[in-house]
């Protein structure tokens, strides 16, 4: 039977990428996805300002939602100061195994956490099974449609503190507009718009960066 695209990624990513290096797995995962076959990680034009939030937050506990093939993962993850702990929720399990895989090519799954479940089901565990107490960084890059409950939910469960970060992918293309009018309408938050283009493409698309004012 055919292979899947995550299949063919990581394929990519085990011939091109050198283990141990994430810099040459994040090179391997765009030139693949450029020119071979179009995937959907945030990118080297999105991923250059995710870095650079990332550095600026200098976070020691980031959790993303939506591991994908774990390019953006990597991204984060290879910028972290020893001991900062990355979670990161993967849906389908088909995927996180690819994720998983893309990950300890990096040389980076002692920082990383990946979880296999529901964002709906998990953030309200989070605090109990994961000892976690805040997220200093959160990335938003599962189902748009998700945003914006999953947003309130971790306000529910005190996951976020006064100068959390949340940053979003995908907020033009496909598009989150509940979540934008939210953030950006909100007392709470401090939002701002990073413009870019969607993965690979000269379509438009953007992240969101809001933080959280307790
Ligand atoms: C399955 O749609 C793929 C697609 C098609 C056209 C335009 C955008 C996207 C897209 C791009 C992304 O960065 C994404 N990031 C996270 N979860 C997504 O569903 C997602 C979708
Ligand atoms: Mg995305």
């Amino acid at each position: 039977t055919r292979s899947t695209r995550p299949q063919r990624l990581l394929g990519a990513v085990q011939k091109n990428a050198t283990r141990g290096d994430p810099g040459s797995v994040i090179q391997a995962i765009d030139h693949y996805c450029r020119n071979k076959e179009w995937a959907m990680n945030v990118g080297d034009e999105k991923g250059c300002i995710l870095d650079s939030v990332v550095s600026e937050v200098n976070p020691a506990t980031v959790l993303e939602l939506g591991t994908y093939c774990g390019y953006s993962t990597v991204r984060i993850a290879r910028l972290l100061p020893p001991h900062a702990k990355l979670i990161t929720l993967e849906f389908n399990p088909a995927v996180a195994a690819i994720a998983r895989q893309v990950i300890a090519w990096a040389g980076l799954e002692d920082k990383v956490q990946l979880v296999e479940g529901a964002s709906g089901d998990f953030i309200p565990r989070i605090k109990e099974q994961f000892g976690v107490k805040t997220f200093d960084l959160v990335f938003l890059d599962h189902w748009k449609e998700y945003y914006l409950p999953d947003t309130k939910l971790m306000e529910e469960c005190g996951l976020l503190r006064k100068g959390s970060v949340l940053l979003a992918d995908n907020v033009v293309c496909p598009g989150a507009p509940d979540y934008l009018e939210y953030v950006r309408s909100s007392p709470r938050y401090e939002s701002r718009y990073f413009k870019s283009h969607l993965e690979y493409t000269k379509v438009e698309d953007g992240l969101e960066k809001s933080v959280f004012l307790g």
